[in-house]
């Protein structure tokens, strides 16, 4: 893990990672370095596990400080150790249909795992994401069509997103606005699928605040056949993606079949 400035909920992200990853038995390292690095230092420390061969899977913890070029230091990366998939060749071929790209970014991925291990359906759906970011929203958009599913994508500028996800059947909201979906923007019977990780004020909470999701869990369950939690939904299932991620790429680096 390359690490460039800790954020406050960064230090949560990566603690959690770090016991999963010592849990199944993958040894993890991070470098962490100061906010005020520069982009260099940053390609070099992603060079350094490039070069190494006990290293098998390299994750640089995003957002990065806005004075280092985030394209750059992704792409940096090596595409066979990218167990993020946020590099721009497995990003690619994630968008074209018939490609299979190295790693498959972990959200997403979490996602569909979540509806295939239920029996969900995708193929000939209708799934509408909420957000189209480069993490979670646009990737997600695109496994789903890769499943076969019919996307819509509605962001910022959508003038009535609740008169589109009135219409799907898959709702994945990745906003990151806690409780921007009711129960009204909920078809009965749908599919949801709660990706966001919002904190707010709650005095009678232990430390002042809590989490919450994009979701108004209360309303929408009444409405949906199947709904994730937040927490204990979307977030778990992204720390498990890149544990398979992380296992795939060393039994390829091995040379172990998967089948
Ligand atoms: N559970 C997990 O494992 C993970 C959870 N998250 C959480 O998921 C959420 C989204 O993360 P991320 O994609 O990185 O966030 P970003 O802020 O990068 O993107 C948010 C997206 O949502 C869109 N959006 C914002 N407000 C609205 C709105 N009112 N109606 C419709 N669309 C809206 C934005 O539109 P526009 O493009 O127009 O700005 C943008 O595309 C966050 O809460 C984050 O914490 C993120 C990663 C992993
Ligand atoms: N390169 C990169 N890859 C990422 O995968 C990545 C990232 N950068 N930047 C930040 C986001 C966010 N993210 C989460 C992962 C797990 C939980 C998670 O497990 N959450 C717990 C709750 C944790 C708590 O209590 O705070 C849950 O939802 O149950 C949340 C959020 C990965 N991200």
């Amino acid at each position: 893990m390359v690490l460039v400035g800790l954020r406050e909920d960064a230090k949560t992200y990566v603690w959690s990672k770090k016991k999963a990853c010592k849990e199944v038995g993958i040894e993890s390292f991070e470098e962490n370095l100061p906010e005020d690095s520069s982009e260099e230092e940053v390609v070099n420390v992603v060079g350094k596990f490039n070069d190494d061969p006990s290293v098998h899977g390299i994750l640089v913890q995003l957002p990065l400080p806005k004075h280092i070029n985030e394209e750059r230091v992704l792409a940096a990366v090596n595409v066979e150790k990218d167990v993020d998939g946020f590099h721009p060749l497995n990003i690619g071929k994630l968008a074209m249909q018939g490609r299979s790209p190295l790693f498959v970014p972990c959200t997403p991925r979490g996602c569909i795992e979540l509806l295939l291990r239920s029996n969900i359906d995708i193929k000939g759906k209708h799934a509408v994401v909420i957000g189209r970011s480069n993490i979670v929203g646009t990737p997600a958009a695109m496994l789903l069509q890769q499943h076969q599913a019919t996307v819509s994508v509605v962001h910022s500028y959508t003038p009535n997103p609740a008169e589109i996800t009135n219409r799907a059947d898959i709702v994945i909201a990745a906003a990151g606005v806690a409780h921007l979906v009711r129960g009204d923007w909920i078809k009965p019977g749908a599919v949801v699928i709660d990706v966001g990780i919002n904190l707010i004020e709650d005095p009678s909470a232990k430390k002042g605040y809590r989490l919450v999701g994009d979701v108004c869990f209360k309303e929408a369950v009444t409405k949906a056949s199947a709904i994730t939690p937040v927490p204990g939904g979307v977030g778990p299932m992204t720390i498990a993606m890149l544990l398979c991620n992380t296992l795939e790429s060393a039994k390829r680096a091995f040379g172990i079949s998967d089948q």
